[in-house]
């Protein structure tokens, strides 16, 4: 059926639900950063996790950090949007605290996982908008991660053995940017954010507009 523009009066325009994923190291939390830094219109969706802070990282600004018996509670009073099982840790995005500013049209930056990547989709297909990131090469995503200097060997290993697998989830998503250089990368993740808002079906007001200019 064709759109019906009086019933999606972008006047009521939802927030974006903008998913930024990539293999461990590839550079999503950093390129996050940098599109939080530039874009005031956008908030990050803060995660619930059960592993430990990172040195840097800070509660309620990077993670809410919880332990196993806080996270089953979360879930058992239905708190979750998703939520999954990341090497060896549960993440997931909190419910309350998004779905309101959503509705009022507050735009979200997810990092999150191919997993959770999925269920949001299935849950609200017009509002996400789903970004992967690659690196150049597995040699240079060992380089990352082993430069960020915050997992042991072991860790990285696993999140080696971990990258083919999540890459092959690549298809799931609806753009895919290679981060060789950073600000390359970031100026086309941001650029797909910026298109994303001008759909016509997102741009506020534009009915009112076009139906004025046509007289
Ligand atoms: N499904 C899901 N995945 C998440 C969530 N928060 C973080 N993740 C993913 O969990 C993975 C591990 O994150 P983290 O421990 O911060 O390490 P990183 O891979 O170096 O960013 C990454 O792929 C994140 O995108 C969440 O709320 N839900
Ligand atoms: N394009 C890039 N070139 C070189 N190093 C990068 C690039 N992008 C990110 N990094 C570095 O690689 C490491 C992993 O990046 P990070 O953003 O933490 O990845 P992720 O969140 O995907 O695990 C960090 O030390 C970061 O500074």
């Amino acid at each position: 059926m064709a759109d019906q523009p009086e019933k999606i009066d972008a006047l009521q325009r939802r927030g974006l639900m903008f998913i930024l994923s990539s293999p461990s190291g590839a550079g999503k939390t950093t390129i996050s950063r940098m599109l939080l830094d530039a874009d005031s219109e956008l908030k990050l969706s803060v995660s619930v996790t059960t592993r430990t802070p990172r040195p840097g990282e800070v509660e309620g600004v990077h993670y809410h950090f919880v332990d196993d018996a806080e996270f089953d509670r979360m879930i058992g009073e239905d708190d979750f949007y998703e939520w999954a099982h990341v090497f060896g840790h549960r993440y997931g995005t909190p419910k309350r605290r998004i779905r309101a500013a959503l509705k009022e049209g507050q735009d979200f930056l997810f990092d999150i996982d191919w997993q959770g990547t999925q269920q949001l989709f299935q849950k609200d297909q017009q509002d996400v908008v789903r970004v992967f990131i690659l690196p150049p090469s597995l040699e240079e995503l060992h380089r990352r991660l082993e430069a960020r200097a915050t997992d042991s060997a072991d860790v990285i290993e696993s999140r080696m053995e971990r990258a083919r697998a999540e890459i092959s989830h690549w298809d799931g998503y609806d753009y895919v940017v290679i981060n060789d250089d950073v600000d390359v990368c970031f100026g086309k993740v941001r650029e797909i954010l910026q298109a994303e808002r001008m759909k016509r079906q997102r741009q506020t007001g534009l009915i009112p507009f076009v139906r004025e200019l046509m007289g």
